[in-house]
This record gives structure tokens, C-alpha cells and sequence, in this order.
């Protein structure tokens, strides 16, 4: 477990007890007198699952025979860790366990990666996606939270900072105020995007009811926002279904569901619209990815296109994930959720572009205060 607490406030949370948990898998494999070493962690936002890891998922995954772990090239395939950590888990009331389980898929797939000296895209690309990964990916820069003194000079000044480091699409938070002082906060934000409201997302963190999303929807139409994120309750697939109807703009939605059964059924009763909306499904808080392949398959199938995904969490597991199954971007921290936050220490954006590292697995290596964080583990 690791805190990333600090004093922000969404629509529905403050982050002053946040943590997230961590996870080192140190292989038989080694390089260079040394053990190779996969590393994960769950994402921001929700708490971390010690007790779910240490209970049910790390001794079912301990205990598994080293060849079920194996594929027919002889490889380590962290696909088949799913059966074995999942077994004796019911179906459904996902909750938690997928969080737990993704961070054991994500270290897993960090571990499988490096042992087979690639970087983690170009490793999923030759795998799952067409071998072909895309070079750069789009990223925007979340933030604009609530938090104690914040004014609207500070706000201004926070999303200037994101277009200094090369953000040109930026997400604030919104719904953790009334609709006036909401609409004060979006006009400045605006000011510093030249009016372009195409470059500012807007996020409910699922706060309003449905009178509420309409009206606020009404408000902000004339803007042209980026999106309007997670407007109702994540399982209120009627509100969100509704909304499309009378919302035109972009809708963004999916951080908080958890599996290839909750994903479906957004697709099939949130009224999601493949021609505008995105779908934000964070593969490390939703039995990793695994499940975001299978979910991945399920859009296809009901004819979406792999580019109408930009997953929440901002980390570096959904950067390479993006780049090799060429989805539509990637959420960024650049300011929040330390030591987590944020992708490698030399990444550059460029006209919210950022490039992948290639270095071999994900790349915790390249981010120091973190890294010392995961190898203490171990040490
Ligand atoms: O405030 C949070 O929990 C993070 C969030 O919704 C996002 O990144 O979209
Ligand atoms: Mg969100």
C-alpha cells in the first residue's frame, strides 16, 4: 500500500485518505545477476485491496503449478493467471476483487514484458493488436479539482501550467459547487484556452441526478466541450441513455465499472452514441487487461471503434495499452496522485502528444520517486 492523499475534492470524494496498492512479482528469470522484477499498482481512486490481494488473489497465484503460467511458445502468458486468481470468486458484485486482481495482472504483464526485453506496446502490439503500435499517444491533462482556498486565479493559473508542459486538451471538475459558480469556473478556464471549448473536458465524478445532468447539460451545450464526464451514477445507464437524447455533445463515461459485464451493459443501456461519446474503462482497476481485451472484443462486436477509448488513471499501463491496441488516448496526472501520477520522468508532450518510452515492461524504472517506492519492496 502507498498513500497519494492530498487536500483536492471531486463531486463526490476528497482524496485526504487516498492510497492505492502496489505489487512486486520477483521472477526465477534473471538478467544481468539480477531477478527479473514485474511491478503494478491499481490506478488512483479507489482504495487499495490488501486485504483482497494478501486473503484470496496472492495465494491462489503462489500456489498455482509454474507451467500453468505458460503458453505453448513457452512463455510466460499473464492471461492464464486469470483463471487461477479468479477461482472459487461467484460471478458479478465485482466491487473491489477486480482492483486486486488487476494489480496482479499488471505486474504480470510488466514481468512478461521485460522478459521478453520489450517494451510493454511493443510486446502487446505483436500479441493482441496488428504489430503496427502507434508511435505517440494523445493525452490530456486532468485536473482543475476543488480544494480548500483554490480560487479562480489558481484554477487559471493550473491549467496554464498544463499548457506550458504541452497540454492542449485539459479536464477540470465540476458538480462540487452550484451551476452558477460552476459556469464562473468553466468561463475562466475558457479565457485561458483562447474560448476554444473543444480543449476542456468536464468531469461530474457521477454526482447528478437526472434534472440536474439536464440542466447543467442545457448550461454548457453552447460551449462545446471536449466532454461531459461521468454526469450521473456509473450504473444509472437510463440517466446516462436519457442524457444522450438530449445532450449533443461528446459524453464520457466507464472509470468506475469494473468488468466486461458492466461495460456491456453501458453498451447496451446507456444510450452511448459510437459516433461522439468515449468510453473510459481503466484496465488496472478492472481486472487489468485480461478483461480490457475481452472487453475490447465486446465493442467490436457491437460496432465500436477501439479509438472511442481514452481509459481513466492516467498511468503508464493505459499509455502502452493505447499506443499497441490504438485506442483514442489516455487520461494524465500531471500534478496529482503523487508518487503515481504522472508517466515517465522524461516524457514529453507535444501538442498533447506523448511519446512511449522504450525502455523494456512499462517503465517504472524511468520514474524515479515512484520506482524507489516499488523497489523497497523488495529490497
Ligand atoms: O477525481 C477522480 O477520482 C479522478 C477522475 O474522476 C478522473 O480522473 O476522471
Ligand atoms: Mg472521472
Amino acid at each position: 500500500m502507498v498513500p497519494i492523499s492530498s487536500q483536492i475534492r471531486n463531486a463526490w470524494i476528497d482524496f485526504s485518505t487516498m492510497d492505492c496498492s502496489i505489487v512486486a512479482l520477483v521472477s526465477d528469470v534473471v538478467r544481468d545477476g539480477k531477478p527479473v522484477v514485474g511491478y503494478g499498482f491499481s490506478s488512483n481512486g479507489r482504495y487499495s485491496a490488501g486485504e483482497i490481494l494478501r486473503r484470496r488473489v496472492l495465494p491462489r497465484l503462489m500456489a498455482a503449478e509454474p507451467d500453468a503460467l505458460i503458453n505453448d511458445a513457452g512463455e510466460l502468458d499473464p492471461t492464464k493467471a486469470w483463471p487461477i486468481v479468479m477461482n472459487n470468486e461467484k460471478p458479478g458484485g465485482h466491487g473491489e476483487r477486480s482492483v486486486a486482481v488487476g494489480v496482479v495482472d499488471m505486474a504480470l504483464f510488466d514481468l512478461a514484458s521485460k522478459i521478453a526485453g520489450q517494451p510493454l506496446y511493443r510486446y502487446l502490439s505483436e500479441r493482441y493488436g496488428d504489430g503496427q503500435p502507434d508511435d505517440k499517444v494523445f493525452v490530456y491533462a486532468a485536473g482543475g479539482y476543488y480544494a480548500p482556498d483554490k480560487g479562480m486565479r489558481d484554477l487559471q493559473d493550473e491549467m496554464r501550467g498544463f499548457l506550458d508542459r504541452g497540454y492542449r486538451v485539459v479536464k477540470m471538475k465540476i458538480g462540487g459547487a452550484d451551476l452558477s459558480e460552476d459556469l464562473k469556473r468553466i468561463e475562466a478556464v475558457l479565457e485561458v484556452l483562447d474560448g476554444d471549448g473543444s480543449r476542456l473536458a468536464v468531469d461530474v465524478n457521477g454526482r447528478f441526478d437526472l434534472a440536474t445532468a439536464l440542466e447543467y447539460g442545457r448550461a454548457i451545450e453552447p460551449y462545446g466541450l471536449f466532454w461531459y464526464e461521468e454526469v450521473g451514477d456509473p450504473l444509472d445507464y437510463r440517466l446516462n441513455a436519457v442524457l444522450a437524447e438530449h445532450y449533443r455533445g461528446s459524453i464520457a463515461t466507464g472509470e468506475n465499472l469494473f468488468s466486461l459485464q458492466d461495460a456491456r451493459n453501458l453498451i447496451r443501456y446507456g444510450g452511448m452514441r459510437p459516433d461522439r461519446d468515449y468510453l473510459q474503462f481503466d484496465p488496472a482497476l478492472s481486472y487489468g487487461l485480461t478483461e480490457y481485451l475481452r472487453t475490447q472484443e465486446m465493442l467490436a462486436q457491437h460496432g465500436w471503434s477501439s479509438r472511442r477509448c481514452i481509459p481513466h488513471g492516467g498511468h503508464q499501463f493505459s499509455l502502452h495499452i493505447a499506443a499497441a491496441l490504438k485506442l483514442g488516448g489516455n487520461e494524465s496526472y500531471p500534478g496529482e496522485f503523487q508518487p503515481t501520477g504522472g508517466f515517465a520522468d522524461d516524457a514529453v508532450v507535444d501538442d498533447s502528444y506523448v511519446g512511449l518510452t522504450e525502455m523494456p515492461g512499462i517503465g517504472f524504472e524511468g520514474k524515479a520517486r515512484f520506482y524507489e517506492v516499488l523497489r523497497a519492496l523488495h529490497a
